[in-house]
């Protein structure tokens, strides 16, 4: 069997696009760091620049480390190409500046993280994008708000931090309709779990930094698309209008992070799982957000959407806020930390962190509650994460 045809998820996130006999028999890709490639001729030079012949000329523009990379993430995502960037923000601002430009609409959902709702709503806005938060669990709704000037239409599903799904065919088909791409941040599900190009979105894009390094030791982000569109967000969004490429040597931990991420998210979903049940039945807490519950709001559509419910889970103690920061104060092993999806359990409270660039106002409309607290399950052994919590929860009346 080559390596180009393996169909495993596993098995492509390990060996796709790499062959140790066509590199001296190194079984890992070696580490490109050059900055500048050389030409053959003069000829050839401007041959590469203008696209007419293959080659690197320039590593803000491509890299062969992160060509291997952009291969992986593109085949796992189902997606015909690949981009890296510098950090999952990179990946977000180089998509939406190589799509829109001043007079066009974005609809984007109700919740995203607090950085990509600071772009849209000070960034992109200060160029003359209009954004329009829609309820995105409502596809009548998005189909209320669509107009010839809507170019793009973006949510996060889960959302960061409250866990609302968003049904990625039903949207996908009301924004095609309409004639809008389809942007998906898919950093809480990852390609182990959700596929959105699968599902018909146009553009997928994460923060590597997140579950695809999932050691907690790199910044770095990723977009996967169609090879067109790819081509678009490299040679605008990143060459010219962001600048924001990732290091060949954080290419190299994403891809080391890769090869064990279906492992991982298997086990993050089962530990997540046994802790948001036993959240559950505690009497201080008010309320578990977990798509792997019965009780979850949207349990029907996680279980169409997602393979596996994820390491993510929002929750609110009984009594809000106060109790949360005591809560957390007391736990020892679980990491007071922004980010998420690290070997390490990490928690934080969205309100005064993550989501502190949205007004206390903005928060209430856009379903981010001031009590609610965020974990991030990572991989230690169940029993030492529930004897964290447990003594904390007991500590925190
Ligand atoms: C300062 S808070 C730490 C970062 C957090 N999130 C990041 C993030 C990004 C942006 O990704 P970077 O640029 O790689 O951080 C994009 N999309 C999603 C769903 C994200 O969660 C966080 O702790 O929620």
């Amino acid at each position: 069997m080559s390596r180009s045809t393996l169909s495993g998820f596993s098995s492509r996130a390990i060996h796709h696009g790499y062959d140790p006999a066509e590199n001296m028999g190194a079984l890992t890709p070696p580490m490109h760091m050059a900055s500048t490639f050389a030409f053959d001729s003069a000829e050839q030079g401007g041959a590469i620049f203008a696209g007419e012949q293959q080659g690197y000329f320039y590593s803000r523009i491509s890299n062969p480390t992160l060509d291997l990379l952009e291969q992986r993430i593109a085949t796992l995502e189902g997606a015909e190409a690949g981009v890296a960037t510098a950090s999952g923000m990179g990946a977000i601002t180089a998509v939406m500046w190589s799509l829109l430009e001043a007079g066009d609409e974005i609809i984007t959902d109700k919740t995203l993280y607090g950085c990509t709702f600071a772009f849209f709503r000070h960034g992109l806005a200060k160029f003359g994008v209009k954004v329009t938060h829609v309820d995105l669990t409502d596809p009548a709704a998005l189909e209320a708000a669509m107009s010839d000037k809507v170019k793009v239409v973006y949510f996060e599903t889960p959302a960061n931090p409250n866990m609302r799904l968003v049904d990625i065919a039903a949207i996908s088909e009301v924004a095609h309709k309409g004639g809008a791409q389809v942007v998906v941040d898919n950093t809480y599900a990852t390609p182990a779990l959700t596929r959105p190009v699968e599902l018909g979105a146009d553009i997928v894009v994460h923060s590597a930094t997140k579950y695809l390094g999932g050691h907690g030791d790199l910044v770095g982000g990723l977009v996967a698309g169609s090879a067109e569109t790819m081509q678009k967000v490299r040679l605008e969004g990143l060459k010219d209008m962001t600048g924001a490429v990732m290091s060949p040597f954080t290419a190299t931990l994403v891809m080391r992070g890769l090869k064990t991420l279906a492992l991982r998210m298997e086990r993050h979903s089962k530990t997540a799982l046994e802790v948001a049940r036993w959240l559950e039945a505690q009497p201080q807490v008010a309320a578990v957000h977990y798509p792997g519950l019965e009780s979850f709001a949207q349990a029907e559509l996680a279980g169409r959407q997602m393979a596996l419910p994820g390491g993510m889970i929002a929750f609110d103690l009984a009594d809000g806020y106060e109790q949360g920061i005591r809560f957390m104060n007391r736990l020892r092993m679980i990491t007071r930390a922004v980010s998420l999806g690290d070997a390490e359990t990490l928690i934080q409270h969205p309100a005064s962190m993550t989501h502190s660039t949205y007004t206390p106002e903005e928060r209430a409309e856009h379903g981010i509650g001031e009590g609610l607290l965020r974990l991030s399950v990572g991989l230690e052994d169940a029993e030492d994460i529930f004897a964290d919590l447990e003594q904390a929860l007991a500590a925190s009346d």
